[in-house]
């Protein structure tokens, strides 16, 4: 049985005054039956991991380095970041594939040396819209899962979510079925890499998902989860979703 996820990207959004929506959350959500886990800024892990107190709040980053150490200004390690607290890291995100031209080598080698650092590996794959109109979605997820695999992918080391660039901030959600598509085609090509751990690798879906969508879209076969970005950075927007997942 998949335990679901419950995940917030904060990508560049929130301050020291936002702890205030984490521990709101926390209230909200004593003895959560699905795992919750937010990722804030780099700046901010060590804060929000350090005032959750005894709650199952997980804290990840956004990014690290495939490096251990060295020569690499403004990178952070995935050392580093599991000693700020840390027990997560996104890897592969379409916004750090667009601006930082990331292939999914350099994905790969990222979730590696996360998953070698003790860190969950959460890898996103995802089709921009021109690639879905013209009928490529599931070959662009299916390459970018195949080559954004990290080594010592398991169950309990590997999350893959599935975000496609166009509904990411838009407000634009695909269809139910096209979910279900993708999700239920990504979990067939796990059980080609993975077999024997691929019914057990958690599949988030990401992109617009709110409050008000949530429930219909973790109905959906394979979806375990969901990566939320803009209504993670409050109590109040992310408290519903985690209770539809807790539902579902
Ligand atoms: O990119 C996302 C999460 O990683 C999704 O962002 P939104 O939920 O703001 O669409």
């Amino acid at each position: 049985m998949r335990r679901k996820l419950a995940a917030g990207n904060w990508k560049m959004n929130g301050s020291l005054a936002a702890m205030a929506e984490v521990r709101a959350l926390c209230e909200a959500h004593p003895a959560p039956t699905v795992d919750i886990l937010l990722c804030p800024p780099a700046t901010l892990i060590w804060p929000m991991a350090s005032m959750r107190h005894d709650h199952p709040l997980a804290v990840g980053a956004q990014d690290c380095h495939a490096e251990a150490k060295g020569a690499h200004t403004g990178d952070i390690s995935a050392a580093m970041l599991k000693e700020a607290g840390a027990t997560a890291v996104i890897v592969g995100h379409s916004e750090r594939r667009a601006d930082h031209g990331e292939t999914s080598q350099t994905v790969a080698a990222k979730g590696s040396a996360a998953i070698a650092n003790g860190l969950l590996a959460v890898v996103c794959v995802g089709e921009t819209l021109e690639e879905r109109e013209a009928g490529h979605t599931l070959d662009v997820v299916g390459t970018q899962l195949a080559d954004s695999l990290p080594e010592g992918a398991n169950a309990d080391t590997l999350v893959i979510a599935y975000e496609p660039v166009w509904a990411i901030g838009t407000g634009k959600v695909p269809t139910l079925e096209q979910i279900g598509e993708v999700h239920g085609y990504l979990r067939a090509q796990l059980a080609d890499h993975l077999p024997g751990d691929a019914d057990g690798i958690r599949l988030l879906y990401g992109g617009s998902v709110k409050g008000s969508n949530a429930a219909e879209i973790f109905a959906v076969a394979d979806v375990d989860g969901a990566l939320v970005g803009g209504a993670s950075l409050t109590a109040e927007d992310f408290s519903p979703i985690v209770s539809a997942l807790q539902k579902a």
